[in-house]
């Protein structure tokens, strides 16, 4: 499987604080790579590394197989990022605001229609950008991070300030631009969304990497093989998902007992705190 990122040992002090310990990942063509980890942890240190933003005090950062420090000219061409919402032209419209950056980045304006259909916003091209609502305005930096067709783009916590209903737009967005063949990297202290979006996550504790790999499986590592079974008349009953416990059920059954079960996999969030003794 080819790799789009590949970090080995990256480290990153600053002054007495180091902020990454170490760091080694893979991040595969095709998926969407969840950065995970509470403030603090790291995740905006290594989108800055990643992107060649911020030099790292040792260690090795490759996109497309590529030392970001030493083709630091060419790595623009394929990679989009979007940090923040700052950084719009407000009283400029939606599509002047691509026509703008595409100027100043020296990036072909013929694809500004493209990248605004992508995003939903070619309905809004001729508004001006302070009357976008937060999540519309997400879609035009969005816009603006893929305007170039990157194969890969990083985003910094992209739905941070978002409410929930905006936060599922963005998702359906970033899957689709996935599906069209964008590998994203992008950081989150929402293990919701990332649960959700992801395909693999890398858990970011205090500059390291405490666990990696795809959602589901992560869950039922940490799973403490136990199902809640929800009885008519009695509140619900934990019992070991285990043979010694199989009878148990089975009489519940067959007395017509029963009105719900569940397993009690631990969701990234609990799993999360397990691995590190800390909330996120
Ligand atoms: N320019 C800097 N100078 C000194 N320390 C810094 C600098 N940038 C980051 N740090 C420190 O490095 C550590 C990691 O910060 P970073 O911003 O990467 O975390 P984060 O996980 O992105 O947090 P958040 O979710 O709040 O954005 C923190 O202790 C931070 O204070």
């Amino acid at each position: 499987m080819e790799h789009v990122i590949s970090v080995r040992n990256l480290r990153k002090t600053f002054k007495d604080n180091t902020a990454l310990k170490n760091l080694t990942f893979d991040v595969r063509a095709g998926e969407i790579f969840g950065f995970l980890g509470p403030s603090g942890s790291g995740k905006t240190t290594t989108i800055k590394i990643l992107t060649s933003q911020l030099m790292p005090s040792s260690g090795e950062a490759k996109i497309f197989g590529k030392d970001v420090f030493l083709q630091q000219s060419n790595i623009y061409q394929s990679i989009g990022v979007l940090t923040d919402t700052s950084g719009l032209y407000e009283r400029l419209s939606v599509r002047d605001n691509l026509s703008l950056f595409a100027e100043i980045n020296g990036v072909a304006k013929k694809n500004i229609d493209e990248a605004l259909d992508r995003v939903g916003l070619l309905p809004a091209a001729r508004q001006e950008a302070k009357k976008l609502s937060r999540g519309m305005k997400q879609r035009l930096m969005i816009a603006r991070a893929v305007l170039h067709k990157p194969k890969l783009l990083f985003l910094d916590e992209p739905t941070s300030a978002l409410d929930p209903g905006t936060s599922l737009d963005i998702h359906r967005l970033l899957r689709k631009l996935n599906k069209e063949g964008t590998t994203i990297f992008l950081t989150t202290h929402n293990m919701e969304e990332a649960d959700k979006l992801c395909d693999t996550v890398a858990f970011l504790n205090d500059g390291e990497i405490v666990d990696i790999g795809s959602p589901q499986p992560l869950k039922l590592k940490y799973t403490n093989n136990k199902i809640k079974v929800i009885l008519k008349d009695n509140p619900a009953i934990t019992v070991n998902n285990e043979k010694a416990d199989a009878a148990k059920i089975h009489s519940w059954m067959n007395d017509e007992q029963i009105l719900a079960i569940h397993s009690l996999e631990p969701n990234l969030e609990q799993v999360f705190l397990k691995l590190t003794g800390r909330e996120l």
